[in-house]
């Protein structure tokens, strides 16, 4: 297997500036398929701008970037998913006022194929085939009894476990998490953790930005450190705290790398 066809995620000399201010800075690595990475660093080095560039939410200055092989560096935005590229946000971007089964329908919109399937109207046909894809989702992921709550009538960790479910069944392969742990108690940060082993068993690969050290070690093989909007260290989290730049870019913030 070639490397490119190897890799779900391939980033070669990424530049990005805000208004003069360098955000990310000739950045190049790689996600190989199955290897779960997370990409740390202290607050400003750029990790959620590589997330927008990756999504298309930003246009990038200068690079390239490869979801599953394919070019997508210059794709419109809502046609990166269907390179199999998906993404969690730091705030969650259900919506409160639909029942869970509701929030993911509209998710698996993306996937129409026609217009005809699009418009076909899932209330009228209670076995929808996207409905019984969501609902098999759910039960599968243990969230079967939410299905018909209001989004804003359950608890944040399951509200971002929804939010898991809505990503892979827009059939992302990469999955891109924001602060997947961040408020989070640690009876639902295992059970989060227990979904995301069973959505990497699946072969979903994860790329996640974390400030929970602990939560990285326990899943992630990888990690990619960036200060600055450069990388300045990359390999297995053991490894790489202990490395010198690494260390010297976590002195002075309250984060522990
Ligand atoms: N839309 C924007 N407009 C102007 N500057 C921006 C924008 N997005 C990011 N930046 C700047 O780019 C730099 C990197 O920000 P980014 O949010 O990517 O960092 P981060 O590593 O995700 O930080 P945090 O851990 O605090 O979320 C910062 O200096 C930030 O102020």
């Amino acid at each position: 297997m070639s490397a490119a066809t190897s890799a779900a995620l391939a980033i070669s000399g990424l530049s990005k500036s805000f208004a003069g201010v360098r955000a990310i800075r000739d950045l190049s690595f790689t996600v190989p398929k199955g290897v779960t990475t997370a990409l740390i660093g202290p607050n400003g080095a750029g990790k959620t701008t590589v997330f927008n560039l990756v999504s298309g939410v930003y246009g990038v200055d200068a690079g390239r970037i490869e979801v599953n092989g394919q070019d997508v560096t210059h794709m419109p935005s809502r046609k990166r998913i269907s390179t199999g590229v998906a993404r969690s946000f730091q705030n969650i971007r259900l919506m409160p006022h639909l029942s869970v089964l509701e929030n993911l329908l509209v998710g698996q919109h993306v996937r129409a194929s026609s217009l005809g399937a699009l418009l076909t109207p899932y209330r009228l046909f209670p076995n929808h085939r996207w409905k019984r894809e969501a609902r098999a989702a759910l039960e599968e992921s243990g969230l079967g009894r939410w299905g018909d709550e209001m989004v804003s009538a359950l608890p944040y960790g399951v509200r971002k476990r929804i939010d898991l479910v809505r990503a892979t069944l827009a059939g992302a392969s990469l999955l891109m998490l924001d602060e997947p742990a961040a408020g989070l108690n640690p009876s639902e940060t295992n059970a989060l953790r227990d979904h995301l082993r069973a959505l990497m068993a699946k072969g979903v690969t994860l790329l996640v930005v974390e400030h929970d050290m602990h939560f990285v070690d326990s899943i992630c093989e990888n990690v990619v450190v960036l200060n600055f909007g450069e990388k300045i260290a990359e390999g297995p989290l053991s490894r790489v705290r202990q490395e010198k730049l690494v260390r010297e870019a976590y002195i002075g913030t309250d984060e522990e790398a």
